[in-house]
């Protein structure tokens, strides 16, 4: 069952490109119900878009279909028609409170919303509206594959979401590079009689060709007043904090003084008063190793969880590895945790059908009642045995007491604690 229901989009040229692939077969615009514009299935727009097979046994055909739409990719990013943040608007309803049946999919046993879902629909949003975005009336089919290269962050406005309430997101692109798009996207929830907010996500996708191999152009954008001027400075500035994070990697450059200060205290603090030896170490009274704070998991990835190129679906990978993630931290701190953030779940390569997806998830970092969390996957092909980065995904958790502190013992760890810890101010103290 996916209902996730598109209600409106701002501009009619919107509600017309959105629209096409769906119009009932006598031409009629499409159905009204319950009052609303249209309504049918995120994903099955998405699949109409690009001409994605329904059919597995088909997906050869149909990526054979897309490569003839090369032609149509343009040269430059100049000869496309500049596009406004209301062309790519959309308003989705996820009506939770109305369908019984729907609910069942998100559904947790604690009775809350199961949050690996809703990661999946603002993955599959991000996506519809950058087609919005980069829509040419022209065309039949877009010429364009739009993947996920990374989920800058998501802030939660409320812990908990209820399955019973109906759900809207809304979004559109706030910035555009020359093959890159920022999308920002807001849920809330029914409630007493209003909608009250749940989270803001921040998704950057990227444009590539109908064969997913090379980066392509996507329509320049231009903002339309003060407050959209706001929105694309803020988009810039995003980006410009985006490669200055990347140039001071932990996996790139050494820690800063005050970093390595952190790091020799957690040493110090670990050594036994007894021996006077740099190897005999001690763990500090409520606290955890960071070797006994993992958990692993394996996925094997069959062609039911295939996005419209033929890969692994981003959101899905988002939803085992916040799963995952939750179940590390939850053991860890001994309680149910809340999410608080997601940050920089950076997509590095496509996850094909067919690979062991291998996951392992690591409290790196924790404050008081906070655990910090990175989830890391790779792929391993059995017959080269070799293991290849695909995620790193980073969240922040809450528990309702304080946690142990965790403590690393080796170098490696220790930049993971000093990574976490950057994640967690980033979230969690601005
Ligand atoms: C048929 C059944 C269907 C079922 C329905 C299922 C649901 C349907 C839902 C469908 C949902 C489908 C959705 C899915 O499921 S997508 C599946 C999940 N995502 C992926 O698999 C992507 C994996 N990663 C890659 O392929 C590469 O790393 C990419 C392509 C992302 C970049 O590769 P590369 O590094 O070689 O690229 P480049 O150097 O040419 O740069 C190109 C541009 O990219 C910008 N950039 C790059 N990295 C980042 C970054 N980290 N932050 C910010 N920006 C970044 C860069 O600045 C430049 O921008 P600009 O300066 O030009 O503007």
């Amino acid at each position: 069952v996916c209902r996730f229901l598109l209600l409106r989009s701002a501009a009619s040229l919107t509600t017309r490109s959105l629209c096409t692939g769906g119009l009932p077969k006598d031409g009629r615009a499409p159905d009204m119900v319950d009052g609303n514009l249209v309504c049918f299935s995120v994903r099955n727009r998405l699949r109409e878009i690009v001409g994605a097979s329904t059919n597995w046994s088909d997906h050869k055909q149909a990526m054979a279909e897309r490569v003839s739409l090369s032609s149509m990719l343009a040269k430059s990013q100049q000869e496309l028609p500049v596009k406004t943040m209301k062309d790519s608007y959309l308003e989705v309803h996820l009506p939770l409170g109305s369908e019984p049946q729907l609910r069942e999919k998100y559904l947790t046993f604690h009775n809350t919303v199961r949050f690996g879902r809703i990661l999946e629909d603002l993955d599959s949003l991000a996506v519809l509206i950058s087609y919005s975005h980069t829509y040419n009336p022209e065309l039949k089919r877009s010429p364009l594959s739009i993947v996920t290269a990374l989920v800058d962050k998501i802030d939660m406005r409320q812990h908990n979401i209820y399955p019973n309430c109906d759900i809207k997101f809304t979004g559109h692109v706030t910035w555009v590079g020359k093959t890159s798009i920022e999308a920002k996207m807001h849920m809330s929830q029914f409630q007493n009689g209003a909608y009250s907010s749940v989270l803001d996500a921040t998704f950057v996708m990227v444009a590539r060709d109908p064969e997913n191999k090379r980066a392509a152009f996507v329509n320049p954008l231009k903002p339309d007043g003060p407050e959209e001027e706001k929105i694309f400075q803020e988009g810039e500035a995003n980006k410009s904090r985006r490669v200055e994070l990347s140039t001071a990697s932990l996996l790139k450059v050494a820690p800063t003084n005050e970093e390595r200060e952190i790091v020799h205290s957690l040493f110090l603090n670990t050594l036994d008063p007894k021996t006077v030896s740099f190897r005999s170490r001690v763990l500090p009274p409520n606290s955890e190793w960071m070797e006994d704070a993992k958990m692993k998991g394996l996925e094997i990835c069959h062609p039911q969880e295939r996005n419209i190129f033929n890969r692994i679906f981003g959101g899905f990978l988002m939803r085992k590895a916040y799963e995952l993630g939750w179940a590390n931290a939850c053991s860890f701190g001994g309680r149910r945790p809340n999410l608080v953030a997601v940050d920089d779940i950076l997509f590095q390569r496509p996850v094909d059908i067919g690979s062991l997806l291998l996951l392992s998830s690591q409290v790196c970092y924790t404050e008081g009642n906070y655990i910090q969390v990175r989830v890391h996957s790779e792929v391993f092909n059995p017959l080269t045995r070799q293991h290849n980065t695909t995620n790193v995904f980073h969240f922040t958790f809450s528990s309702d007491h304080e946690v142990p502190n965790i403590v690393p013992q080796t170098y490696g760890e220790s930049m993971l604690y000093l990574d976490g810890k950057r994640h967690f101010n980033q979230t969690v103290q601005q």
